[in-house]
């Protein structure tokens, strides 16, 4: 059965890192904080929908390796679903449905006419070559071809998937369309419809949450010394922007270990040295633990990787004053009780994150009226978006005393569960 609420939760003796029992457990306290009835709940435990498929692909030494894959579909009552699809071995069906319900929580969060979606194939792209990559990426859209388009359900890069994934996905999805179909997904390489900002938008959308929670507590991000764990796509934006705005970036991770200089370190050379999948530490000699870089003396800690980092059995040592989820699920229900009764500052994932579902969001709507915006308007948009519902969430959170990411996911649900109810669904 699901536990009521965090603290119910925290009597468990193991702590339970399932990702979609703890997203029931906020969302069914969001809604009852909201006062909506338990159909409201019952309709968005689980996704509307959800596609288990089987793809087969010719790898490079001449066999047919079979890959699974998922694509779920968590709620359309406000819109097409939208979300990544990620690649990586350790995707698990639970795992896509949680990710497809926080999905649609981050289009509340942020006011975009969506719902939530997720994808996801069980593979290490670390090991595949580049033209193994594209068969299965393609092999993948032939599979969902029916459930997914730009009026349907709208994907776009994860955990080790990238422009060039979302380029394949986009040619092959126009040739069975049989038609030019760049609004099908986001994040594509500029030159075929994607746009501008949208490989460090969700970097960007969390230094803006940075920025804002810092005000609150008081701290100058010139000279704060910051942890960020994980090197990919958000994580090094971030670290690049934090350090141009003269914060000292004192540890960095990826898969394999982290890096730690207490003076500060060459952000520049390392994002040079990263490879496409994040990894640089590779190349050092003298690294840390992921756990010890957690742990690491800092005033703002950014979780930028897997979830399920920040536990029950780490929250009491972590050090800094600010922790800002930049990965989807950093921090157990147990991790957060934690954290908000030491008084540390959690910037939910569902708003941290969402920098990149609304560029994403832009991209769309550019594609859908042929007319393109500037890097400068789309940063203006982004902000303007984004502070608002940091403050809107942070606000929530004073209001009615309740800790960042249950008052973000009072905001995120409200929407859903209006659009469900004028649709006389609930
Ligand atoms: N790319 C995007 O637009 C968005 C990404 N996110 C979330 O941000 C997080 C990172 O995503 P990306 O940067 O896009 O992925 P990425 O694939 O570009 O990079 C992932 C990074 O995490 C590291 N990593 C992987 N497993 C790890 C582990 N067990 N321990 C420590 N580090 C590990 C990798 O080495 C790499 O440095 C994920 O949780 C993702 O869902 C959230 C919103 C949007
Ligand atoms: O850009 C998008 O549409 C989705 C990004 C995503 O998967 C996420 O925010 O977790």
């Amino acid at each position: 059965m699901v536990a009521d609420n965090a603290a119910e939760s925290a009597k468990d003796k193991t702590e339970n890192t399932d990702v979609l029992h703890s997203t029931h457990t906020v969302i069914k306290n969001a809604l009852n904080k909201l006062g909506y009835p338990d159909e409201v709940f019952e309709l968005m435990k689980d996704p509307m929908r959800l596609m288990t498929v089987r793809i087969p692909v010719r790898m490079d030494n001449g066999d047919i390796q079979i890959f699974t894959g998922y694509r779920a579909q968590h709620n359309d009552a406000v819109g097409p679903t939208k979300g990544g699809v990620r690649f990586h071995p350790n995707v698990t069906e639970k795992e896509v449905k949680a990710l497809s319900i926080w999905m649609s929580l981050k289009a509340g969060i942020v006011d975009l006419p969506y719902g939530g979606g997720k994808g996801g194939i069980i593979c290490d792209p670390r090991e595949m070559s580049f033209r193994e990559l594209e068969g299965l990426s393609r092999g993948y859209v032939r599979a969902i071809s029916q459930i997914v388009g730009p009026n349907k359900d709208i994907p776009a890069p994860d955990v080790f998937t990238n422009s060039q994934i979302m380029a394949w996905m986009m040619d092959e999805y126009s040739r069975i369309d049989e038609f030019n179909n760049p609004g099908f997904i986001t994040g594509k390489p500029i030159v075929l419809g994607g746009s501008h900002g949208r490989e460090s938008a969700t970097a960007k959308g969390v230094t803006i949450c940075i920025n804002e929670a810092a005000k609150k507590k008081g701290l100058n991000i010139e000279g704060s010394r910051i942890v960020v764990q994980g090197f990919g796509n958000a994580g090094s934006f971030l670290a690049k922007f934090l350090h141009d705005a003269g914060a000292k970036v004192v540890g960095i991770s990826d898969a394999y270990g982290g890096l730690h200089d207490p003076d500060g370190l060459d952000i520049d050379y390392l994002l040079d040295r990263r490879d496409s999948f994040g990894t640089v530490t590779n190349l050092f000699d003298h690294t840390i633990s992921n756990d010890e870089l957690l742990e690491l003396d800092c005033d703002i800690l950014v979780p930028a990787a897997v979830q399920n980092q920040i536990t029950e059995q780490n929250a009491n040592k972590i050090k800094a004053g600010i922790v800002v989820e930049a990965a989807n699920g950093p921090t157990t229900l147990e991790g957060t009780r934690i954290l908000s009764e030491r008084g540390i500052l959690l910037v939910p994932d569902v708003l941290a994150s969402s920098g990149g579902v609304t560029v994403s969001y832009f991209e769309w709507v550019q594609n859908n009226q042929g007319y393109y915006w500037s890097a400068e308007e789309i940063d203006e948009k982004l902000h303007e978006n984004l502070i608002k519902s940091f403050n809107n969430i942070y606000n929530t959170s004073e209001t009615r005393r309740v800790d960042m990411r249950l008052a973000a996911y009072m905001v995120g649900v409200r929407k859903m569960a209006e659009a469900a109810r004028f649709r006389g669904w609930v």
